[in-house]
């Protein structure tokens, strides 16, 4: 099905010259699978000599895609909540140093951990990758990577949170190493301006269209309180609520979010923080309820919640998050929001590319890093 074509691999019925008038149906994966790959295609894989393939297990372990498609969608039969979890689990590792598990891995005498990193100790979703990865062991013993795992259980995740399909490419490996000290430098803040936001995605070669779809994935799931509240009491230290935010929403969230002189306040580091100083103070994932609230906020999921009403609310000044409200603050990333507030379709598409692109962002292939048997501990040396 794939062809060489002037250094880019591409599917054999596109040419560049239709893609573009090609409007694909949201539900057919075949036409959308082309569309998107030989657009993808284009943009980033020209320089590996190693790359990554379609069905790469298809011979080492015909059953891989499928065993993780059940696990997720198991999983989130029985918790909804996995499908967040796991896409910002995708968001963390990819973003730091490339898609290549290196989130996943715990401390050890050689290593330090990202999960210690303060904006990575509110991620979950670490068990799930680990018992479908057992789950492969079983059938495929160190064949699967735990790179591979985690784009495509983010993958059935969106979808199973009525996001849309999208097609990827497999062979990522794992690191053996991993990049706390980037991860906290790097991994943006909730209180980050649209200049820090457009920097770190374009660094990472998102544009600004890219990044503002990528935003859409806070259509679910939840944030704490702790993340957004100094918009509520204490705006920058002015002591007063963020001007940005609608008053009417400003009074409910108050009412889920009720000022405690002992919660930890965003960005002062003051409180019973168990995370070091910083903008993501406050929380850790054995943190329980304590005051979190749907990302959505009453997201009732579905197709038609997944993304767009996330920026109608944007415009409706209703973001949670400063780092959210930030992207009407600029008019190139403002008319994204107005766009994708209104059409569903576009924001669909651009989603799944934007998630295409993350999930193959700086990845490992060929002889560079390993395949690990259990995600959070690289192979011992011999
Ligand atoms: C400037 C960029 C971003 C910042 C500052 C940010 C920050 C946050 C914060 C603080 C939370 C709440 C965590 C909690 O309370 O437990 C959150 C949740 C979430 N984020 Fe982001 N995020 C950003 C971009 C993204 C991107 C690009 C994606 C995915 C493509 C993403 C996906 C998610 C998801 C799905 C959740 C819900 C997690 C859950 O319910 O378990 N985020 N984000
Ligand atoms: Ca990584």
């Amino acid at each position: 099905r794939l062809e060489y074509d002037n250094g880019f691999i591409r599917f054999a019925k596109r040419s560049p010259g239709n893609r573009t008038a090609v409007k694909a149906p949201e539900k057919s994966p075949f036409e959308e699978d082309d569309l998107m790959m030989s657009w993808y295609m284009e943009d980033s894989d020209r320089h590996q000599s190693y790359s990554l393939h379609y069905d790469y297990y298809q011979d080492s372990c015909p059953t891989a895609e499928r065993i993780i498609t059940k696990g997720v969608r198991e999983l989130y039969d029985a918790k909804p909540s996995v499908a967040p979890s796991l896409i910002r689990l995708l968001f963390h590792d990819c973003f730091i140093e490339g898609c290549d598990a290196s989130v996943l891995l715990d401390a050890d005498e050689s290593l330090t951990s990202e999960k210690e990193a303060s904006p990575n100790q509110s991620l979950k979703g670490f068990d799930v990758i680990e018992s479908i990865k057992s789950e492969l062991e079983n059938v495929c013993p160190g064949v699967v990577s735990c790179a591979d795992v985690l784009v495509l259980a983010a993958r059935e995740a969106i979808l199973m949170a009525g996001g849309p399909f999208y097609p990827l490419e497999t062979g990522r490996r794992d690191s053996a190493v991993a990049f706390k000290e980037i991860a906290e430098r790097e991994l943006p803040s909730p209180q980050a301006t649209i200049s820090v936001i457009l920097a770190r995605f374009g660094t990472r070669g998102f544009n600004e269209r890219e990044t503002v779809s990528l935003f859409g994935a806070h259509s679910i799931g939840v944030t704490h309180c702790t993340f957004f509240e100094d918009r509520l009491y204490n705006f920058s230290g002015t002591g007063k609520p963020d001007p940005e935010l609608d008053t009417g929403f400003k009074q409910e969230l108050k009412t889920k979010c009720p000022f405690s002189a002992s919660a930890p306040s965003p960005g002062t580091g003051i409180g019973p923080s168990t995370i070091p100083a910083s903008d993501y103070g406050g929380v850790s994932s054995a943190g329980g309820n304590d005051g979190a609230i749907d990302l959505s906020y009453n997201n009732e999921g579905g197709e038609e919640n997944f993304g767009t009403r996330y920026y109608r609310r944007l415009m409706q000044k209703k973001g949670l998050m400063y780092a959210d409200q930030q992207l009407t603050g600029r008019e190139e990333t403002e008319m994204w929001v107005r766009a994708y507030a209104s059409d569903t379709q576009l924001f669909r598409r651009d989603f799944a590319m934007s998630m295409m692109k993350l999930s193959n962002y700086h990845v490992l292939t060929g002889p560079l890093g390993q395949v690990r048997t259990t995600c959070s501990k690289v192979l011992p040396k011999n």
